[in-house]
């Protein structure tokens, strides 16, 4: 069973085989993790899978259905949902209001208790009234994730969500995304190994556009082409 499949997935930019022919599927409430060298593709690959950029070649399928040609706010109505690895948020806004917005697309009951246990998902409850380009990186990169999140998505697609993190909110980070599980799939794109080999239930392994190895973090911390290629000799033995 798998609750997105790529198929044949490519994306060149002029020459630039930037994502070349990728078989990839995800299955329903595992935590994945896409990790690979700087130029890899993966945020090309995601991009792809959201609808940000459409492919040269190849299919996408979400729970059965061909949404290749969908465009990206169609794949969110459809449970896709998906945080830039630059934050994309209402710098001018509140917390709430950022939440707000967010909650609101699924037309709830509730909009001020659900945007509150929003905040108090990601940890943000006692900024609720900040404006939301005044609050810390790290914080911001939390409120990115809130607004994903408050769509209650079944794929909820990350993009470096760690980067700018304080050690302190990696590990609230990393029990948000673990207390997703079954019920919210989880793809994201993540340079720090510690939180990937903690939390992800697989592991793809991206090189020059191609997919270079897939498999649990325990097969791919053994994988040799994926220790020659990414993550060296420092990380083989550990
Ligand atoms: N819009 C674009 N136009 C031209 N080239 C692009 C474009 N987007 C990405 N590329 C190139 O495609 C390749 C893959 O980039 P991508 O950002 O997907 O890699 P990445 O694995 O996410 O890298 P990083 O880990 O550094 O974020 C890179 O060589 C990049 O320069």
């Amino acid at each position: 069973m798998t609750l997105m499949e790529a198929r044949g997935l490519t994306k060149h930019f002029g020459g630039l085989r930037a994502v070349e022919a990728v078989d990839f599927a995800l299955h329903p409430g595992e935590i994945h993790a896409l990790i690979g060298p700087n130029g890899a593709g993966k945020t090309t690959f995601v991009s792809l899978l959201s609808g940000r950029i459409a492919p040269d070649a190849g299919s996408i399928r979400f729970a059965g259905e061909d949404i290749t040609h969908l465009p990206a706010h169609a794949r969110v109505a459809k449970g896709i949902a998906y945080t830039f690895q630059i934050t994309s948020i209402y710098a001018g806004l509140s917390v709430f209001d950022n939440l707000a917005l967010a909650v609101q697309r699924r037309h709830p009951r509730a909009l001020q208790a659900e945007t509150e246990a929003a905040a108090a998902r990601v940890g943000l409850a006692p900024y609720l009234d900040q404006v939301a380009g005044t609050l810390s990186y790290g914080h911001q990169r939390l409120l990115e994730i809130g607004m994903g999140l408050a769509l209650a998505p079944r794929l909820l697609i990350l993009d470096e969500p760690t980067q700018g993190l304080a050690n302190s909110e990696i590990e609230g980070f990393t029990a948000l995304i673990r207390a997703l599980a079954p019920q919210t799939t989880v793809l994201l794109i993540e340079h720090n190994m510690e939180v990937v080999m903690t939390l992800a239930t697989r592991i793809t392994v991206l090189n020059f556009g191609q997919v270079l190895a897939t498999g649990t973090p325990a097969e791919i911390r053994r994988n040799r082409a994926v220790q020659d290629a990414y993550l060296g000799a420092a990380h083989a033995d550990d």
